[in-house]
């Protein structure tokens, strides 16, 4: 279970890009963030997780975030990734290694082997030894999920992972992640592409920069509530009303 309360972020102390954000996530599944560019849900995901400076706490059956880190995985958005770090596929996919690791120790051959099971899982196993400067978008995007299931986080965080990646890795993605959560993982996404919103999500967190609507898809993925979000132009195929 993880739990957060009162989630809140300023970049400028003035200004609130987050306001108050609090609800809680009680048993694995996939739970879309959505809302208009610029609604605060990378901003929620960096000060829920404290990556950046903000209020509020995020808690993890019951116990302080800090206490559970390990357990936490985070995908940034790929814009904030330098891709040009000389930095082959497996090394990449073995970071997710490191925060079970005490300083300097080595990878054994056992940990190998899971590198080597986690690129089998996203279908990427032939690019081992390649640099990730030479994949393609939704290649890359595979390797950070392997990367995250080398860590064995139980939460995981993805800020748009879909996008510009090819309709085939987003099939992967998304199969692997539904086994995640058949594993007990709670994943969430970053998404702006409400067509997909109900295939893709069992929850779903509206929020413009304070939450607008939070629960299970099909109760709370409706005209009003995106309405509230999006505002007046918002146009969606699905989606039921509940005027
Ligand atoms: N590093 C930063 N410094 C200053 N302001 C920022 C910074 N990052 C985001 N903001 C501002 O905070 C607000 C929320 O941004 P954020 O990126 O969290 O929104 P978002 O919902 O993820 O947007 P998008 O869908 O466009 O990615 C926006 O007004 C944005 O301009």
């Amino acid at each position: 279970m993880i739990a957060f309360d009162n989630i809140s972020a300023s970049y400028d102390g003035v200004h609130q890009a987050v306001a108050d954000v609090s609800f809680t996530i009680d048993k694995p599944a996939i739970i879309g963030i959505i809302g208009p560019n610029g609604a605060g849900k990378s901003t929620f995901i960096k000060s829920a997780l404290n990556l950046i400076e903000g209020s509020g706490t995020t808690t993890v059956d019951g116990q302080s975030l800090q206490k559970r880190k390990k357990e936490v995985a985070y995908v940034e958005q790929k814009s904030d990734i330098d891709y040009t770090f000389p930095i082959t596929v497996g090394e990449c996919v073995s970071l997710g290694l490191y925060p079970k690791k005490r300083f300097f120790q080595r990878i054994t051959k056992e940990d190998w082997h899971k590198v080597d099971h986690a690129l089998e899982l996203v279908q990427m196993k032939d690019f081992k030894d390649r640099q990730i400067g030479e994949l393609s978008g939704g290649q890359f995007q595979r390797i950070l999920i392997a990367r995250t299931f080398v860590q064995d986080a139980t939460f995981i965080f993805l800020d748009e992972p879909f996008v510009g990646i090819d309709a085939t890795s987003e099939q992967i993605i998304m199969e692997l992640l539904n086994g995640f959560k058949k594993e007990g993982k709670e994943i969430f996404i970053v998404h702006h592409d409400l067509s997909k919103v109900e295939r893709y999500f069992d929850e779903l967190v509206i929020l413009n920069k304070e939450l607008i609507a939070q629960g299970p898809t099909d109760e709370v993925f409706t005209k009003t509530n995106l309405k509230q979000a999006f505002g007046d132009t918002i146009f969606v195929g699905g989606g039921q009303s509940n005027d």
